[in-house]
């Protein structure tokens, strides 16, 4: 994959097919930081140096230094965010942040404190949203809104490739301004988003073979590549698994998979299907989200020139 524009693709690293992360810099010289890139949410945070020490999950990960940054600007303003699972609290700072190889000077988050809950199982340090700027804290400008602003992009495009296979290398890649041919094969289906300002598009309905069993009448999808999961509401994952003859136990819906034949004894593996159950309340609710396991399968470009997702079998 050559070089566009100054643009490199950045590989990502797949984490048990749960945690999709990779790397960027904030500083200079440039501290390194490994981010998820989350279309869900539109700001960028990081663990700070100043975070409490009794802040286990801050402290187990790799933390923003404004000391030793010869570009850190101050700024201070109070930051909260509050995500399905997880809080973050910190205040805001300003510094060069280089992403796929293009520089941008960034307003983000410092994270003093990180929930522990579920940020001790965080393998990467912190978050880059990719959504629109409507929904961005603060009213801060997005990341991949800076860089559009300079105009050193072939296309206003980003691109995510999730490998499903944990030892296929990388376990991923996002493209900043195209997509990569490696990773898909066939043309691209578009959606165009629901309402400009989030990556959410119609569905058309949920069917289990040719049995058409939920959202019949159109429904909310967001497309989201800071997910793990599939998640809709309750009531349908329900009737869904059940159809599929998942049970549900406390770590999630588990369907005995074809026990293995090689085996000499039966081994009864236990699956884990990769559904939740998610009420999300009106307004923004009910809604399904389409989360990484839908992207390991549908290489995915997000449009922002013309406000649409675009879907291609990945390879
Ligand atoms: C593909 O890689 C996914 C990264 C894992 C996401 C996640 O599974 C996670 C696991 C362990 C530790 C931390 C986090 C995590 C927590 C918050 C932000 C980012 C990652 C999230 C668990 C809680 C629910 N959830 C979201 O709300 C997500 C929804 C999404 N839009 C984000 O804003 C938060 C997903």
């Amino acid at each position: 994959t050559d070089d566009k524009n100054g643009t490199v693709p950045t590989p990502l690293t797949n984490y048990l097919d749960t945690q999709y992360f990779g790397e960027i810099s904030i500083g200079s010289p440039p501290q390194l930081f490994n981010v998820v890139f989350d279309t869900g949410s539109a700001n960028l945070w990081v663990p700070s140096q100043s975070c409490s020490p009794f802040s286990t999950a801050c402290f187990t990960h790799n933390r923003y230094d404004a000391s030793q940054s010869r570009t850190y600007v101050e700024n201070g303003t109070g930051f909260s965010i509050q995500y399905a699972a997880g809080n973050v609290r910190g205040f805001l700072s300003e510094d060069v942040v280089v992403v796929g190889g293009i520089p941008v000077v960034q307003v983000f988050a410092e994270a003093a404190s990180l929930s522990a809950m579920p940020f001790i199982f965080a393998k990467f340090d912190g978050v880059l949203g990719m959504g629109y700027p409507n929904v961005a804290i603060d009213g801060i400008t997005p990341v991949f809104d800076g860089i559009m602003s300079q105009h050193v992009l072939t296309e206003e495009v980003f691109s995510i490739y999730y490998s499903r296979d944990p030892k296929h290398s990388p376990g991923g890649e996002l493209v900043l301004g195209g997509t990569d041919p490696d990773y898909y094969s066939g043309n691209f289906n578009y959606m165009d988003t629901k309402e400009t300002g989030k990556w959410e598009v119609n569905m058309k309905g949920v069917s289990v073979g040719m049995e058409m069993m939920f959202c019949a009448e159109g429904c909310t999808a967001v497309i989201d590549s800071g997910s793990s999961y599939i998640t809709g509401p309750a009531s349908s994952v329900s009737a869904l698994m059940k159809n599929i003859g998942a049970q549900l136990d406390e770590s999630g819906y588990k369907v005995n998979c074809n026990t293995v034949k090689t085996l000499p004894s039966i081994e009864v593996d236990v699956c884990t299907v990769t559904f939740r159950a998610l009420d999300v309340p009106p307004p923004t609710g009910p809604m399904w989200i389409l989360g990484a396991n839908f992207i390991a399968r549908y290489y995915t470009e997000f449009d922002r020139r013309n406000n649409r997702i675009g879907f291609a079998t990945a390879v």
